[in-house]
Parts: C-alpha cells; structure tokens; sequence
C-alpha cells in the first residue's frame, strides 16, 4: 500500500482499521476484525444469508433465472458496492510539484456519485463536485474523483460521505483550502417511505480559504452551476 493505514490493534493481529487516518467522529462504524475473511469467503458467506432470504420470501431457488442471484448479489457487495470499505483500496494520491504556478480555483465537478444508503441498503445516486487551491502542489486530476469513488462505495450518510471526501482530500493534497457539494438522490426517499420522486439532497464542506473568503465560495457554487 502506498497510503499507509494506522494499525488499529496490531498487537492482537488484527486487520488495520479502515480509517484510521480520519478524525474518530468520521470513521465508517467498523469491527476491528472486518477484514478477517477473504473477499471471496465473505462473498460466500453473504451468499447463503441472501438465499435464506429469497428462500424466506418464497422464491423458487432452483428456477434458472433466481439460481444464481444469491451470488451475484454477494459479488455485487464485495466487489463493487462496498468495495470502499477495504482500505487496500485507498487510492494513492500522488502530488506532483506546481511548476505552472496555477494558483486559482480548480474544480473537478459532475463527478459520478454511486453510494447505498446504511438504513435501507438501496442506492444514492447523484454527484459530487470537488474543489481546492493549488499551492506548492498539484494533483492528477483522476485522483479526486477516486477519492469520492472510495469513500462513496461503502454504506453511507451523505453528511458522512461528504465530509469523510473533504477531510481526505485535506490530507492528500496538504492543504486546507478544499471544498466539496454533493447533490443526491436517495432511492430511499423516492422509492419507499415518503416516496417523493423530487426531492433532493445537498450537502457540502467549506474548508480553508473556501470557509472564510466568501468570493472565493461563490466562484465555485458558480462555477458547478449553483
Ligand atoms: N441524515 C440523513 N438521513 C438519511 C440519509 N439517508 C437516509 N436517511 C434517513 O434516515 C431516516 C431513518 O429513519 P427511520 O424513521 O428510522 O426509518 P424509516 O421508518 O424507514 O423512515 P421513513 O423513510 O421516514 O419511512 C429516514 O428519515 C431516512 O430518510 C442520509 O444520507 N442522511
Ligand atoms: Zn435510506
């Protein structure tokens, strides 16, 4: 790994904690023996609390289309739903020196935003639109929207999601002057409870120079088209 995590209790072997690096109140709610399985037991072992499910509800498992749902289903959580849980996966954000001396706003905005709402284990989509200012140091510009893919592929709260990304990105690019404005829509609220098929749901992180020089602050809601 080249973002090294701080062991959480190395000493009894366990697996380091996920998020470590983050500020305690920030932490996605892990047991410290979450990475005891491998994937692929893991993956197994959803698969068969998934088919008592359909089993429960009175589904046909031996019918070819609901057959192999148990497993798709568990691949589907491991490997790409929740994939952000796994620290292996932190991505590496590498600095590179300014040498054009950008120094204004840059925005990386419409970044594609899958998460799953923790309460009710159904989606969050939407978009997250990040910004910083450059100072002795630039990013690659993938890097940000790897960022908000980590921390997104978990079970979420946007205010979570959103300031877990600011605090990241805080960190990677040495620099306080971060901004982040995720707009969501939660299948929960469309599609079950409520069910407002309107509404949506915005949040954001002003840190740094974006808390405290309001300019600066409207440039980027300008520039993401708020
Ligand atoms: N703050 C916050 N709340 C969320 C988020 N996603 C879902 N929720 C809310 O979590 C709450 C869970 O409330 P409960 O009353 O325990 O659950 P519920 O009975 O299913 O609630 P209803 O959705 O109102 O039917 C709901 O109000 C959801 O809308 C989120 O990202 N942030
Ligand atoms: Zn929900």
């Amino acid at each position: 790994m080249d973002n090294p995590v701080p062991a959480a209790s190395a000493a009894d072997g366990a697996a380091p904690a996920a998020d470590g690096h983050l500020t305690e109140s920030l932490r996605t709610p892990l047991r410290s023996d979450a990475f005891t399985l491998s994937d692929e037991e893991k993956i197994t072992a959803i698969a068969g609390h998934f088919r008592e499910i359909m089993e429960v509800l009175g589904l046909d498992l031996s019918d070819d289309s609901l057959n192999g749902t148990p497993r798709r289903v568990a691949k589907m959580y491991v490997q790409e739903w929740f994939r952000g849980l796994n620290p292996e996966h932190r991505p590496d954000v590498k600095l590179f020196e300014n040498r054009y001396q950008y120094q204004n706003l840059l925005v990386e905005r419409d970044i594609t935003l899958f998460s799953c709402c923790e309460h009710h284990f159904v989606p969050i989509i939407g978009k997250a639109h990040v910004a910083y200012l450059p100072g002795e140091h630039v990013v690659g510009l993938s890097k940000l929207n790897r960022v908000v893919q980590y921390y997104a592929r978990r079970p979420q709260v946007q205010e979570r999601l959103t300031r877990q990304i600011a605090e990241e990105l805080k960190q990677a690019l040495r620099t306080d002057d971060v901004a982040v404005l995720i707009e969501a829509d939660h299948l929960c609220v469309m599609s079950r409870g409520v069910n407002d098929t309107s509404s949506g749901t915005l949040t954001a992180e002003y840190g740094g120079a974006f808390n405290t020089d309001s300019a600066l602050r409207q440039e980027f809601l300008r520039l993401v088209g708020k």
